[in-house]
């Protein structure tokens, strides 16, 4: 099915929209795991650190003198989980900025998104992210890509940390004011039907990406138009 959509934003989520699962699962998940430890060892003065240990001490239930391997005890036991903790993303975030500054890490999407992103930014569409992993995270990501560096397309980025929980209609409210654009101006791009749920509980225009191969490639989109790739989708931008 194709589909045609005049709005203002377009907001983007990024796990299994704009890149594979895998990407995030494997790539970027087995990147931070056996560096969260030394992670939080080398970074004791961080506020960020501090406050993401704090957190999940508390979160966890652990003792609060716990150790950095009771805590990366928990935090394994998170990505295994694929629990989108604010915490664990922050942490994860500045791992991942590490390596994409490094050069050990660089992000690959599908073949359509970038030529899509580029059409619907050259159209005069304003692009947003939303995703679970923090705006850190999502910078940095678009800072190193098979296609170069893609920062400039984007206008605002949220996460969990400045938006909250992505299956949350107040989370869509918070964006919506942030964006001070009318509901109805917004499109949002998600391959999990719960987030275009909460977000058309917002009364944004949604747009389900049941990518195939993906974990929701069979999922039920309900009444959200759904899409196989953007090759099928449409966005004019609205005056
Ligand atoms: C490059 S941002 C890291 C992505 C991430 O950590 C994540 O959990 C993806 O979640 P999404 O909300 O984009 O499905
Ligand atoms: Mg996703």
């Amino acid at each position: 099915m194709s589909t045609t959509v005049a709005a203002r934003w377009v907001v983007l989520d990024i796990e299994g929209t704009l890149t594979a699962t895998s990407q995030v699962h494997e790539v970027l998940y087995d990147y931070a795991r056996p560096r969260l430890g030394p992670w939080i060892d080398a970074h004791p003065d961080d506020p960020a650190v501090a406050a993401a240990v704090a957190d999940i001490i508390r979160e966890a239930d652990l003792p609060a003198d716990a150790g950095t391997e009771q805590i990366t005890t928990v935090l394994h036991a998170w990505m295994d989980a694929d629990r989108k903790a604010t915490a664990l993303k922050t942490l994860q975030g500045q791992i991942w900025q590490d390596g994409y500054t490094r050069g050990a890490l660089t992000t690959d999407y599908f073949p359509d998104v970038v030529p899509a992103l580029r059409t619907w930014h050259d159209r005069g569409l304003q692009l947003a992210v939303f995703s679970s992993g923090s705006v850190t995270a999502q910078r940095a990501s678009f800072s190193h890509t098979t296609h170069g560096d893609l920062r400039e397309l984007f206008d605002a980025h949220f996460d969990t940390a400045n938006a909250g929980p992505k299956r949350e209609p107040d989370s869509y409210r918070a964006i919506t004011a942030h964006l001070q654009a009318p509901p109805e101006q917004i499109v949002f791009c998600s391959d999990v039907p719960a987030e275009l749920d909460a977000a058309a509980a917002t009364g944004w225009h949604t747009l389900g990406l049941a990518r195939p191969a993906e974990p929701f490639a069979d999922a039920d989109f309900g009444d959200h138009p759904a899409v196989t790739s953007f090759d099928d989708v449409h966005l004019e931008a609205t005056r």
